[in-house]
């Protein structure tokens, strides 16, 4: 990736802000002009006072000739003041309002992407948050570094070469060989700065994420005792920062050896020259400070122009991964067209096989139908790829082979978000927001009252309990139970009341007497809806109207309960080890008498 490249794609975001770049310039010239003022008014002082030193005093003159230079050396250090003032208030007004836009752009972009794109390891939540960081801070400063910085100093590198060259071409000559000089250094320093680079940005993702998932699970860190682990390892990251770091900071110091010594070596020869030339009676004295100072306005944008460069180098790594990740087309979830009036929820997966982006076969020839009004189970083994098969239904993966039908019509051709609002899903973890009870459960439909959340607590179980708490709806969701939590989740489903419910364990975390009253409360909205429900509780299963059972991805029987339970095989098996592990024949002798 290249300037142009960066600025092509930049360009969108840029156009915006033409208005400010265009007075950049203005004021870019302007004080690219002013800086051209000193030297100019120094040459002609030096000279002045040479040719008054043989001349009688002249006090009257003297106050003349002093009190102008004041004014004009004051006044041009006002206007230039002004003129830096305003390039600043620019540039941080372009740059601040840009990384904005870039960051509204981003968070727009991959949250639109599909699962598939967050499973993958480099995608992983501390290194996509080092990325976007890293990358529209450093793409935020080319912008600055191009507009503000480099045009400004070239500018005025510009007006100081042609001033040199007006007065003397063989001293212009010299003051221009040593740019490409250090233009070359620069250059290498890159070169060599590149792989080093990388190095840094990959160990500070791995650094940001690392130090995500420490804070993440502390819990299990602390339970096991693992803290001089932990920090062992954080250590072991940190270390190879630091000795990426130490390296590159080494090189930049050789390099900035290098350049200061061609710097100097050009400042010695504009001296001597120009030496040369006044004792030749060729030049004015002034001549030597005109000289020096403007090969400074020369050689002092230069010298920036490394740390420029440096930055802009640095921007190029990290624009790279930024750009991979948000023009990343192959994640984006496509949206079909349709969004129908009459939704039934008839779902069927044809012939479905489905591969995790990391190789994983989890489903494989899988067919089984999903129907309006009607409960259909899942059952199978841990991991057997049930799970697997509710996120392709919600269309949060594509299936590898094979397509899902809903209402006839393939589900790839509805628009995603038009499904995914007819769908509820609990899953077996359900995310609980930093926030109030009343602010999660509202997560369902932004736009409730508080009495439709009131009452979907209700139907949760939850209602009563959370009137107990001393902060009542009020109270940081954060703090509840695990099974609290798990109800808010429901009842975020019965606020959203969809025609559509998944349920992925939905009673996984509750007591027996909640996991009543909420198989009460599901089993109210059933009618005339659309239900897949996994679970290992077999009395959730048992009701369904029908079950599928999946083994190692591929489903291996369906029926009713009492059917698949005749043709013995896995379901019979997971159903004799469920009535064994409750010790059913106690738990009747106990419940019945
Ligand atoms: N994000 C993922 N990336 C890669 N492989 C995955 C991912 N999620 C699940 N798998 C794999 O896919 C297979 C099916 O997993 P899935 O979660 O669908 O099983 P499950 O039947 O729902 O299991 P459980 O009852 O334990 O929840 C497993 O072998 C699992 O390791």
């Amino acid at each position: 990736m290249n300037t142009i490249h960066i600025l092509k794609k930049l360009f969108p975001f840029i156009r915006k802000y033409r208005g400010s770049l265009i007075l950049a310039l203005v004021l870019t010239t302007v004080g690219a002009l002013l800086s051209q003022v000193t030297p100019l008014v120094m040459e002609y002082s030096v000279n002045t006072v040479q040719g008054m030193l043989d001349k009688p005093v002249d006090k009257q003159r003297i106050y003349i000739i002093v009190g102008t230079l004041v004014a004009i050396l004051l006044g041009k250090e006002i206007l230039s003041l002004l003129v830096a003032l305003g390039q600043k208030f620019l540039s941080d007004r372009i740059r601040f309002r840009m990384a904005g836009d870039l960051y509204d752009y981003t968070i727009n972009r991959i949250t639109s992407y599909h699962l598939s794109f967050f499973a993958l390891s480099q995608n992983q939540t501390g290194k996509l948050e080092k990325r976007i960081d890293k990358g529209i801070e450093s793409l935020t400063k080319t912008v600055k570094n191009i507009f503000v910085d480099i045009l400004p100093m070239l500018a005025n590198a510009a007006f100081a070469l042609m001033l040199i060259y007006k007065k003397n071409v063989w001293v212009g000559l010299v003051a221009t060989i040593i740019l490409p000089c250090y233009i070359y250094i620069s250059r290498e320093q890159t070169l060599r700065q590149k792989s080093i680079r990388h190095n840094i940005q990959h160990v500070r993702e791995e650094k940001a994420n690392s130090l995500f998932g420490l804070l993440e699970s502390i819990f299990v860190v602390k339970s096991f005792v693992r803290e001089r682990y932990e920090t062992g390892r954080q250590q072991g990251i940190n270390l190879k920062l630091t000795e990426n770091e130490i390296k590159h900071h080494r090189t930049n110091y050789l390099f900035d050896g290098l350049k200061s010594i061609a710097e100097q070596l050009g400042v010695v020869m504009v001296f001597t020259l120009t030496i040369f030339f006044v004792l030749n009676k060729e030049m004015t004295v002034g001549a030597i400070l005109l000289h020096i100072m403007l090969f400074n306005n020369v050689s002092s944008p230069v010298r920036h122009l490394h740390r420029i460069y440096d930055e802009y180098t640095e921007a190029l790594t990290y624009s790279e991964g930024f750009f991979d990740m948000i023009e990343n087309d192959k994640y984006l979830s496509k949206k079909g067209g349709i969004r129908s009036n009459n939704l039934q929820g008839n779902f069927s997966f044809q012939h479905v096989d489905f591969v995790y982006p990391n190789g994983k076969q989890a489903l494989k020839d899988v067919r089984f139908e999903l129907k309006n009004g009607k409960t259909t189970a899942l059952v199978g083994l841990s991991g057997a790829g049930k799970s697997s098969a509710m996120n392709l239904l919600a269309g949060f993966y594509d299936p590898t082979q094979g397509s899902i039908l809903l209402d006839g019509k393939p589900l790839a051709d509805y628009d995603t978000d038009f499904v995914r609002e007819n769908i509820g899903l609990v899953m077996q973890k359900n995310h609980i927001f930093s926030g109030t009870i009343e602010e999660n459960i509202r997560y369902g439909e932004l736009n409730a009252t508080r009495e439709a959340i009131e009452e979907a607590a209700k139907k949760a179980s939850l209602h009563d309990q959370i009137l107990r708490m001393p902060n009542g709806y009020e109270t940081q969701a954060r703090e509840l139970s695990g099974g609290q939590q798990q109800r808010i989740a429901i009842a975020r489903l019965f606020l959203k009341n969809p025609p559509i419910i998944f349920l992925d364990e939905p009673t996984a975390s509750l007591d027996a007497i909640t996991t009543e009253q909420i198989k009460e409360s599901i089993d109210a909205v059933k009618n005339n809806r659309t239900v897949l429900i996994i679970s290992h509780n077999i009395s959730q299963i048992m009701d369904a109207d029908h079950i599928y059972v999946l083994s190692e991805g591929e489903i291996v029987g369906h029926g009713t309960h009492e059917s698949l339970y005749k043709e013995g095989g896995l379901y019979s098996q997971i159903i004799d080890s469920n009535a064994r592990t409750l010790n059913i024949g106690r738990l009747a002798a106990t419940v019945l008498g």
